[in-house]
This record gives C-alpha cells, sequence and structure tokens, in this order.
C-alpha cells in the first residue's frame, strides 16, 4: 500500500502522462520499496530456536514524500537511461542487450511449470520433457522438491538459465535468459515477492478459459509493487471454452492495464494449431518432435484475414493510446511498419503502460517459441531497468547501480537455501563482476566473507562458473547472511535493501513426538526461518509451547511435513490459531504512580497522560510526549516509549499484539533516587494495560478475501458454505464454470477445504488472501477473553 501510495502521490506531483512523469514515478517506486525502513531485521539469541525475534516491516507515513524526494534527486543529476546508456562501451551494451532476467508467474494451476518446462526442452537445457504429474513419474524439472512431485504444486521458486536462438530476417542472435519459475498458492507468496524483486521483466501466464483468476490480481500487484514489466501469454488454448479474448479483456478491465492481443488463434480448442502473429500477418505453427520446429507462412488463413485486420486495427489504437509516437503516426493516419510496432510495444511496456498478449497451450506443445522472441523483443535487458541503491555515506541518499562489469560490485542476496553441499545463497549482480574466491562485504553488518565457489542453477543442479557478470543471477557457496543483505566489495558504502515481507495470519504448536529429536527440529526450524522470512518461531513464555506462524494452513502443512521427510521428525501438531489483534475504539485518560519500597533502592514514577486510537496508521502504533518543563527528564521519556512499544507486544485481553493505538505522555514526577529507566518503562507499561479497558479494548480478527471457483451445478451449495462464513462481495458466472469472492473469517475457515470438497466433489478450488483487521463479532470476543483468563487462572494456581 505504502508503494502505491507513493507512485500516487508522486504522479500527482509531476508531469501526469509524460514520459519523465512515468520515469519519475518508476524511481520513486523503486526508491520506496527499497527504503530502509522496510528491511526486515533478525536478531538471534543463545539458542536461536527459544529467541527468535524479529521486527516487523514498518511503515513511514512520509515514505510518499522521501520517495517525490528521490526521484527529484535523480532527475537532478540527470541519471537518465540514456545517460547510462551512453557510458557504456559497445562489448557491455552489446552483452547486456542480450540478457533477459525474467519470472514466470500466474494463478495456481495455470501452467507456469508446463510452459517452463517447454522453454528449457526448446532452449536445449533439458533432452526430454516431463509433465508436471506426469504419467512417466519424473515429474517437471523445476519441480525438483519430492512434496511439489507429488502434489504437482511449486512450493519454491526455482532459478534456471538457458539459451534462446532468436531468427529474424534470416540472422540467428542467442540471448541468455535468466529464468524463475514461482509458486502460483498464495501460501508461497513470498517466492514471488523476491522473484519480482529482483526480475527485470515477467511472463504473466493466464489461462485461456478463466482468464484474470483471483491470484493472478495478486500477483499483478507484485509486479506493479516492484514495476515489473510484463508480457502476457494466454495458456491452455487447446481446452474447451478457450477464450484469448476475453482475457485479453479481463487484463484491461481487472488488471487495468491496457493489454491488446499481438496474435490470434488459428483454430480452436482440440482444433487449436497456432497462431496469426498480428504485426507482420503470418501464421505460426509447430511440427516435429514436441512441436520442436517453428513453420512461418507468410499467409494468412483466408478464413481469419477480416479478423486479423481487426485485431491488428485494435492493436495499433491501443498502443497510441499510451505512446506518443505511435499516437501521432496514428493521428497522421499512416500505418505502421512491422518495426515500428515492434518498436512501439517495446516502449509501452518497459514503460509499464502496456502488456503484449500471445496465446498457446504449453501442454500440446504450441506456439511457445513466439512467446520467447517477444521476451527478447519487449521486455527489458538489465540497462533499461533503474535500479537504485542508497549511499549510506550520505545520508542514504539514493544512487543509480550501472550494470558495467567494471564498476565496483553491489549484489543483492534474495534467497536462501539450504542443500546437501550446504548454505546456498542466490545473488542478483546490479553492479560490477564476481569472482570465484573474491571477498565481499555485507553492508548490514561490515562482515568480510570469502566466495569460494559460484554456481548458475539449473532447478537443483548446478553449474560452477569462475566469474559472474552485471546484471546476471547466481547462487554462491559458504556466505551467511540474511534473506535481503547486501554485499559489496568494500569500496561503496551501498545498501539495497528489501522486499516486501507480510505478516503471517495463522499458527499453531508443535512439538517433535520424541525428545531425542529435539535437536534436528530445532536445527531445521532455524533453516527454514532463514530461508523463509513469512515463517516465523516463538515459545510462548506462559504455556512454554514452540509456536509456528505463517501464511496459512498449507504453508504450515507443508513444513510439517518436510521436517517428517527430510529431518526424519515426526511432530505433534496443535489446533491452528488465528493471529488476532488487539485495539483501542476511545479516548481515556491515565495518571498512574509506581511506588515501590523493598528495601534498599525503591522504583518510583508517575505517568500522566492519555490512549487513544492511532487515526494516522490504524495498523501502526504511535508514541508522543508532550511534557513541558521538564516533570520526565528526556532519558527517562525515551524509557516510556520502550515500555509503550513492550505493551504493545502482548495486549491485555487476549496476550495479542495491540495496533492503532496513540499514547500520549503529558506529566509526570520523578523521585532523586528510585527513579530510573526501569521505573519508567514498567509505569508506562502498567498505566497503557489499565487505560486499554477504559479506551473500549477490541478483539480484531483477520478477514480474508476467498475465492471459490467450481463447476456452475454446484453454484447453490457454495452459496450455502459461503453465507455462514461471511459475507459474499462478488459472483461471475462463466460458461461451465463460476466464481465467488467472498470476504470471510480466517476463524470461519478451519478446514473448509473438506468441507468445499464435500460440496463439489471434489471438483472446486479456493484461495485465500489476507485482506484486513475487523472487531471479532461480540459472542466470539467474550468467548476468547473468557478462555484467556480462564488459561492464565490455570498457570496462576499451578
Ligand atoms: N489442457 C491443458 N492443460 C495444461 C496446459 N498447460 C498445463 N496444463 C495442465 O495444467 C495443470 C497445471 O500445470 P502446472 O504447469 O503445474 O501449473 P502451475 O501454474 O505451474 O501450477 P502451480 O505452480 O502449482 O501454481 C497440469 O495438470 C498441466 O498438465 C495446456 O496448455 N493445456
Amino acid at each position: 500500500m505504502r508503494v502505491i501510495r507513493a507512485a500516487a502521490a508522486l504522479n500527482s506531483g509531476c508531469a501526469v502522462g509524460t514520459r519523465q512523469g512515468a520515469r519519475l514515478a518508476g524511481l520513486a517506486c523503486r526508491a520506496a520499496v527499497t527504503s530502509p525502513s522496510s528491511t526486515p531485521c533478525y536478531s538471534f539469541r543463545l539458542s536461536g530456536l527459544r529467541h527468535f525475534s524479529r521486527s516487523p516491516v514498518s511503515r513511514s507515513s512520509s515514505a510518499a514524500e522521501a520517495a517525490l524526494k528521490q526521484a527529484k534527486e535523480l532527475a537532478a543529476a540527470n541519471m537518465t537511461p540514456e545517460a547510462a546508456a551512453a557510458r557504456m562501451t559497445p562489448e557491455e551494451a552489446k552483452r547486456l542487450s542480450m540478457v533477459r532476467n525474467i519470472g514466470i508467474a500466474a494463478h495456481i494451476d495455470s501452467g507456469k511449470t508446463t510452459v517452463t518446462e517447454r522453454i528449457l526442452f526448446y532452449t536445449g537445457r533439458v533432452k526430454a520433457i516431463h509433465e508436471v504429474r506426469g504419467r512417466d513419474g519424473v515429474g517437471a524439472k523445476m519441480d525438483s522438491m519430492e512434496l511439489e512431485r507429488e502434489r504437482g504444486i511449486t512450493i519454491q521458486s526455482a532459478a534456471t538459465f538457458a539459451d534462446w536462438k532468436k531468427v529474424e530476417n534470416g540472422k540467428e542472435e542467442t540471448y541468455h535468459f535468466n529464468l524463475i519459475d514461482t509458486p502460483g498458492h498464495i501460501d508461497f507468496t513470498i517466492e514471488v515477492e523476491r522473484a519480482m524483486r529482483v526480475l527485470d521483466g515477467a511472463v504473466m501466464v493466464l489461462c485461456a478459459v478463466s482468464g484474470v483468476q483471483s491470484q493472478t490480481i495478486t500477483v499483478d500487484r507484485q509486479m506493479k509493487r516492484y514495476n515489473v514489466p510484463r508480457i502476457s501469454f494466454v495458456n491452455k488454448m487447446d481446452r474447451m471454452g478457450a477464450n484469448p479474448f476475453k482475457a485479453v479483456e479481463m487484463i484491461n478491465s481487472k488488471l487495468k492495464i491496457p493489454a491488446a492481443a499481438i496474435q490470434i488463434p488459428i483454430g480452436s480448442e482440440k482444433e487449436f494449431e497456432g497462431v496469426v502473429d498480428l504485426i507482420h500477418m503470418r501464421s505460426i505453427r509447430n511440427d516435429g518432435l514436441r512441436g520442436i520446429n517453428v513453420k512461418v507462412s507468410n499467409q494468412v488463413p483466408e478464413h481469419l484475414k477480416e479478423l486479423a485486420e481487426q485485431k491488428r486495427q485494435e492493436l495499433i489504437e491501443k498502443l497510441a493510446d499510451v505512446d506518443d509516437e505511435m499516437a501521432e503516426m496514428f493521428l497522421d493516419e499512416k500505418t505502421p511498419t512491422p518495426e515500428q510496432i515492434k518498436a512501439a510495444i517495446r516502449r509501452a511496456t518497459i514503460a509499464l503502460k502496456f502488456t503484449p498478449v500471445m496465446m498457446g497451450t504449453a501442454l500440446a506443445d504450441k506456439s511457445i517459441q513466439p512467446m520467447l522472441d517477444a521476451v527478447c523483443d519487449y521486455l527489458p535487458n538489465p540497462s533499461n531497468i533503474d535500479n537504485m541503491a542508497l549511499d549510506r555515506s550520505k545520508g542514504e541518499q539514493p544512487v543509480r547501480l550501472m550494470p558495467y562489469n567494471s564498476l565496483p560490485f553491489v549484489g543483492l542476496a534474495f534467497k536462501l537455501e539450504e542443500n546437501p553441499y550446504g548454505q546456498l545463497t542466490y545473488i542478483r549482480v546490479y553492479q560490477g563482476s564476481l569472482k570465484k574466491g573474491q571477498y565481499l562485504f555485507n553492508s548490514r553488518n561490515d562482515k568480510k566473507v570469502r566466495i569460494p565457489r559460484i554456481v548458475r542453477m539449473h532447478s537443483n543442479e548446478m553449474e560452477d562458473v569462475s566469474e559472474i557478470g552485471a546484471g546476471e543471477i547466481c547462487a554462491v557457496f559458504g556466505v551467511e547472511c540474511a534473506s535481503g543483505d547486501t554485499f559489496t566489495d568494500g569500496r561503496l558504502p551501498y545498501g539495497m535493501s528489501s522486499m516486501y515481507v507480510p505478516d503471517s495470519v495463522m499458527s499453531l504448536s508443535i512439538k517433535p513426538k520424541r525428545s531425542s529429536d529435539a535437536d534436528a527440529f530445532s536445527k531445521a526450524m532455524n533453516r527454514f526461518m532463514r530461508e523463509d522470512p513469512t515463517f516465523r518461531l516463538h515459545v510462548d513464555e506462559e504455556s512454554e509451547e514452540t509456536i509456528i506462524s505463517g501464511m496459512g494452513e498449507l504453508h504450515l502443512d507443508i513444513y510439517v511435513e518436510r521436517l517428517r521427510r527430510e529431518y526424519k521428525v515426526d511432530c505433534e501438531t496443535g489446533k491452528p490459531r488465528v493471529a488476532y489483534r488487539e485495539t483501542i475504539s476511545k479516548r481515556a485518560d491515565y495518571d498512574f504512580l509506581l511506588k515501590r519500597q523493598s528495601g534498599g533502592p525503591g522504583d518510583y514514577a508517575r505517568v500522566v497522560g492519555w490512549i487513544e486510537p492511532n487515526v494516522d496508521d490504524a495498523e501502526g502504533n504511535k508514541f508522543e510526549t508532550k511534557v513541558v518543563g521538564g516533570n520526565i527528564p528526556d532519558k527517562y521519556l525515551a524509557a516510556c516509549g520502550k515500555g509503550f512499544e513492550e505493551a504493545c507486544i502482548k495486549g491485555p485481553l487476549l496476550g495479542h499484539k495491540v495496533i492503532g493505538a496513540h499514547m500520549v505522555v503529558t506529566d509526570g514526577a520523578t523521585h532523586v533516587t528510585d527513579s530510573s529507566d526501569y521505573a519508567f518503562n514498567l509505569a508506562t507499561q502498567m498505566a497503557f494495560r489499565k487505560a486499554f479497558v477504559d479506551a473500549g479494548g477490541v478483539v480484531l480478527e483477520p478477514l480474508m478475501k476467498t475465492t471459490i471457483t467450481a463447476p456452475a451445478e454446484f453454484q447453490g451449495n457454495i452459496l450455502m458454505l459461503m453465507n455462514k462464513r461471511g459475507s459474499i462481495v462478488d459472483t461471475e458466472v462463466g460458461a461451465d464454470e463460476f466464481t465467488m469472492v467472498a470476504e470471510c473469517s480466517l476463524n470461519a475457515m478451519f478446514g473448509f477445504s473438506t468441507h468445499l470438497r464435500a460440496a463439489t466433489q471434489g471438483k472446486g478450488e479456493f484461495s485465500m488472501e489476507f485482506s484486513h483487521y475487523a472487531a471479532a463479532p461480540p459472542h466470539l470476543q467474550k468467548e476468547l477473553i473468557a478462555a484467556h483468563e480462564k488459561e492464565l487462572e490455570a498457570k496462576r494456581t499451578k
């Protein structure tokens, strides 16, 4: 949200609609995302397992202004992409122009992995195609984890690289792709976040029958958050009811991105043969083993000529809306050449104003190669993208990184993974090159590390390399760091930071069944936490239970299963618990005196003021001092602020986090010998807890945006299921299936998959995504508070 606000504020502050305006908006967004305030910070103490803590992503309300300021500074420094390109040697410019760092992202089951498998086959990276859940029992290359192959879902993003030989006008050029296949399920959303953070472009895959689906909207948001240009590929053209033009319409209307088809299908459903390329007005079909040969004919089938003309015109008009040069030609009624259309598509796609739409079927091996050509033609190379770092020696002033090998090294560790050879750290190299044996500095803690081994990943296999150039992605061994750390070669005081880490919504207690497994359990947990910032663990001080929390039932389920398979640790788990929050609904004054004497020095602190709802940020807390006349000296006021923060960690109602509270201290008193930081910290905590009740304390529960898709005949059953669980926001009935969007409390959704399966003969699917916190129904609040009090009472009497 912060980023979107920043961009909106910026847009209103600069010339909207001009290319410079768009560029500044883009820079500001990247800068806002890379602001240090969003860096997750880790602290491990003692055993690590029992004392893990992480400060949540904090969001400064002045992000929009900061982003605007940064963008202005950049403009003043005249660091335009053109200026950067002018400083490149021709060799470097050529090398970079052939690099594409791309991700494949989409709704669950749209065919990302199947598409990626074809890409690997056509580029010669794999010798044979294996299907997701295929009969040969091998499984797709990119789903290398045993669990992924069994369940037919992608859990971890997998990186690979491939060379694509593009032939244009009889001339062959080799492009180098670094490719990341990401999971579609919302529970593994962090994998998409980190991929988007470091990629330059993306292929958004859509299903030809369903078009834009719930997770398409989620990945769209992630692409927008990191300003990732995209091309769109409508897959599953062989399916009954396939309609690529409906998908184009949905991209325009639901994702609000101007989109137009650059191809039309030849044949439909089972008869789908290939596509007409609207730019060159030619037909493209596949033949040979697994469609390896591409047959291009300069003829458009007679029966498609009219449709092709109409859709070509629509493409040109859409481009004229978003590209000045195309608009001029359109107004002058000139017919653009194929080269002019392609140049306009490239400009508009990179400027995030347009997405060209292609179509095909990965499973039937048709029309994948033209999509690879489009990756080269329309997605940016590393030098077309504005990547920013913050100069720590100049008050975090933003600086643009240039993807030249000759410049000092700057790279970002975006993903950690443990494999049999040790910890593997994925690095995106933004500037400079990295050589085997080189020393790097972690800019978070200034630690010097040697890079003993550099590899390029090919799913779970790797290839050793001795050097990696600017703009590329690689993995290194033997580097202790956290996900999101910046590395430099020590010459530049730069930090880059990081991606957006969503808060967890669900937790459960867990313990190994056998006490002898404690060590393996602890090892596994430490590894999972290092690898996945959305997987958290803490030990509840009162119950002494180990609690894991994450993005949903499936997310936690997978980790429990991985413990069993990879570490041979069987666990007992408790009932899933909701991450409730507590807040206040009105102002309440307090005047609290802490006065304790127990021999020796005592504790004395008086604090006076009020608490009220934080109107600036319903999800953040705010502490303010308005003490005049020095009745509380500054050093004790700092302790008061700390006390307030600590009080917000465990709310008075249920012991869950407090959000949306504003505490003001106006007055107080000290004692010559008995006042201390400790006393003021404690007094503030006690004052807050006491005032909380008078301020109308409320229990908040997470509301989830839930999307259910099922065959149309089950609409009545689903309606009954959902009416009990939440409010229905939208229903869309398609040719043979319908989609319902509802807002439900997470509490009501436990075990929902079983009910849905029963109500739809196993044919329904659903996905859930956190939407916002809202007050829990009064009867539930009462029940929860009573249960919490009973628990506390039981502990007191134990
Ligand atoms: N009919 C048809 N089915 C396809 C096509 N492409 C993929 N599929 C099938 O769709 C299902 C999902 O494919 P995947 O490639 O696993 O989809 P995904 O998007 O990677 O899935 P997740 O990673 O779990 O989100 C599999 O059963 C594929 O065989 C296609 O072009 N046509």
